[in-house]
């Protein structure tokens, strides 16, 4: 099989010949819990069951399993295997020092996951990192074991996320994925807007051949949405994110695994994944089944198509009952054959939805081959839709890199936006300043000795916000240990010239900055959390901080960020430029 080179010269992970690796004594949850020596009480692989509190020294801890071998990757009772029983030789069980970890690429409710290159081979990974105290705290471990069978029982097909190892240590569990490094499909929704529908078709095809292949495996996904949706250096979609997933088939034979996604049967539901793509049938206490995959692939054609999920609302409750009451609209513009697909499949009974066969079969998907080649051909250039003039804008995290022997015309160097913000990397207009609300007088004169000449404010709030080192390879470690650090509220003025302060004041009533958030740092990233929507990151190399607001999205803050950077760096440049004219004015 292909082994592709990145423009680093590493090899990458993508299609090379490696097996899973398994570390089998991985997730025995007796392990976890002797190796924490930790008091929680631990249920096994039926949590309905008395739970089992282990120590080491419990007579109720199993023996070695005989049976553990290399492709028995979930023990099925509590402790089937143990270090001992390992049935790969320990030389192919990775460990960290095997790695070196680079930054962190994004963050779930349980891992975070951070670029890495496994330092004899040079190849890069993408490597989810579980917390195993928080883990089991949270009662997670076999919704771990599940993510864990259901990859390995999809892992021959091209659309999914390919686990290549799995180990741990002390503190944390590790997956070792292939790295997809042109970041979520969600990103290119909320950046065009929304797609044309030449690409929504290629893009839907890719998914349903995905997701068609993952129900013959008896894999329901169950938290189908587009943050769970990467784009690969081919900019071909791999779904990750098999933490909510239920098998029915487990290795050839039917098995049901236990089923107790939490939703809880009262009716304040809680849910792992947003709301937004959960099925009726889920909200009425009815089962997931393959046919709640396919409501959520039809949220996710009809967010490509118009830019937004078909249920939003202000909260959960809201957007439940707008699913309970199917109240969606299909905008104008979107074509009857779309329009139709939308319908048949945003139905309430999952019985009557189309199956993923009746789409293949619809006039929507008529021109697409749904075959092993339509994961060769070439993408479509992501377009927005109805979008005449279009801003041709490199975004240098999305650029997939040199893969050596893929199709040149595969990998776009550019993205077509219809851009709302400018971003660092798009061509910024010569208006330097944030504007400041009439309103904010008062304020400009409480916060004067935190500004500069000319300087106001523009928007000042209270956020809960955490700091940690950034993502070296040392740093990592530590950071996985402030992980769960608890958020201060602190005082975050926004000013005109895009300088992003948290201050504070004293009670002689003195202003002073606290920190200046380093939004033009060479390397910064500003990102949302997974199911967080109030939460998100501002990372660069050597420090990272985390915000929580909860009066607004994330994606408000990500966009605001976004506009410091754009006019500091424009206002820097443009009084550099002015200072070298006044040089030369000078000079002469
Ligand atoms: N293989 C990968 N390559 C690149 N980025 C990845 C990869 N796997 C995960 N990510 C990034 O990390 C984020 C978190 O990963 P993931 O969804 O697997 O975590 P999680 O803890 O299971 O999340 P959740 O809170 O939904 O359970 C993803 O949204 C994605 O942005």
């Amino acid at each position: 099989m292909r082994k592709s080179q990145n423009l680093k010269g590493n090899s990458t992970s993508e299609d090379t010949e490696t097996e899973l690796q398994d570390d089998s004594s991985f997730f025995s949850v007796e392990e976890l819990n002797r190796r924490l020596n930790a008091p929680y009480a631990l249920a096994g692989s039926d949590p309905k069951k008395s739970p089992i509190l282990l120590d080491s020294s419990s007579p109720n801890e199993p023996k070695s399993s005989p049976n553990a071998t290399k492709t028995n990757l979930v023990p099925k009772t509590a402790g089937a295997s143990r270090p001992s029983s390992r049935a790969t030789s320990p030389n192919n069980i990775k460990r960290v020092s095997d790695f070196s970890f680079g930054e962190i690429i994004g963050e779930g409710s349980y891992s975070t996951v951070l670029s890495a290159t496994e330092i004899s081979t040079k190849r890069e990974y993408a490597i989810k990192v579980l917390d195993k105290r928080h883990i089991i705290k949270e009662k997670k471990v076999k919704y771990v074991n599940i993510e864990k069978e259901a990859l390995y029982l999809i892992s021959k097909h091209p659309g999914f996320i390919r686990l290549f190892y799995t180990f741990q240590d002390a503190q944390n569990l590790y997956f070792v994925f292939s790295l997809a490094r042109n970041g979520e499909l969600l990103d290119y929704i909320n950046k065009l807007g929304r797609f044309n529908e030449a690409c929504v078709q290629y893009y839907g095809a890719l998914l349903l051949d995905s997701i068609d292949f993952m129900h013959t495996q008896g894999v329901i996904h169950r938290d189908l949405k587009p943050e769970n949706i990467l784009l690969d250096d081919n900019m071909r979609t791999k779904i990750i994110d098999f933490g909510s997933a239920k098998i029915q088939k487990v290795t050839g034979k039917t098995e049901s695994l236990p089923d107790d996604f939490p939703v809880n049967n009262n009716h304040s539901r809680s849910f792992v994944g947003t709301a937004r793509y959960v099925s009726p049938e889920v909200l009425n206490d009815k089962n997931a089944s393959t046919a709640s995959d396919v409501w959520a692939f039809g949220c996710i054609l009809f967010q490509m198509l118009t830019g937004k999920p078909p249920f939003v609302a202000g909260n959960e409750y809201l957007v439940f009952q707008k699913i309970l009451h199917l109240s969606y609209e299909i905008p104008v513009d979107v074509s009857d054959t779309a329009s139709d697909l939308m319908k048949k499949i945003l139905i309430l009974h999952p019985s009557e939805r189309l199956t993923t066969e009746e789409i293949r079969n619809h006039p929507f998907f008529s021109a697409v081959r749904f075959d092993k080649s339509l994961w060769e051909i070439a993408p479509p250039r992501l377009k927005p839709a109805g979008h005449t003039s279009t801003l041709s804008l490199s975004v240098p995290n999305f650029v997939p890199k040199s893969t050596g022997d893929i199709n040149e015309q595969a990998r776009p160097s550019t993205l077509s936006v219809s851009s709302a913000y400018p971003t660092p990397n798009t061509p910024v207009n010569t208006t330097f300043s944030l504007p400041s609300p009439p309103e904010y007088e008062e304020m400009n004169k409480r916060w004067h000795s935190v500004l500069l000449e000319d300087e106001k404010v523009s928007k000042i709030t209270i956020l809960n916000v955490s700091s940690f080192p950034g993502s070296g390879s040392h740093e990592a470690v530590r950071f996985f240990s402030s992980l769960f650090r608890k958020k201060k509220p602190r005082t975050f003025i926004l000013t005109t010239f895009g300088r992003c302060l948290l201050v504070s004041m004293n009670s002689g009533g003195r202003a002073t900055i606290k920190e200046e958030l380093p939004v033009k740092s060479v390397g910064l990233r500003v990102h949302s959390v997974k199911n967080s929507d109030h939460t998100w990151i501002m990372e660069t190399p050597t420090r990272s901080w985390s915000f929580e607001d909860p009066r607004e999205p994330a994606s408000t803050w990500i966009e605001l960020i976004n506009r410091a950077t754009s006019i500091t760096t424009a206002f820097e440049n443009h009084s550099v430029t002015s200072f070298c004219r006044s040089i030369a004015r000078s000079i002469s």
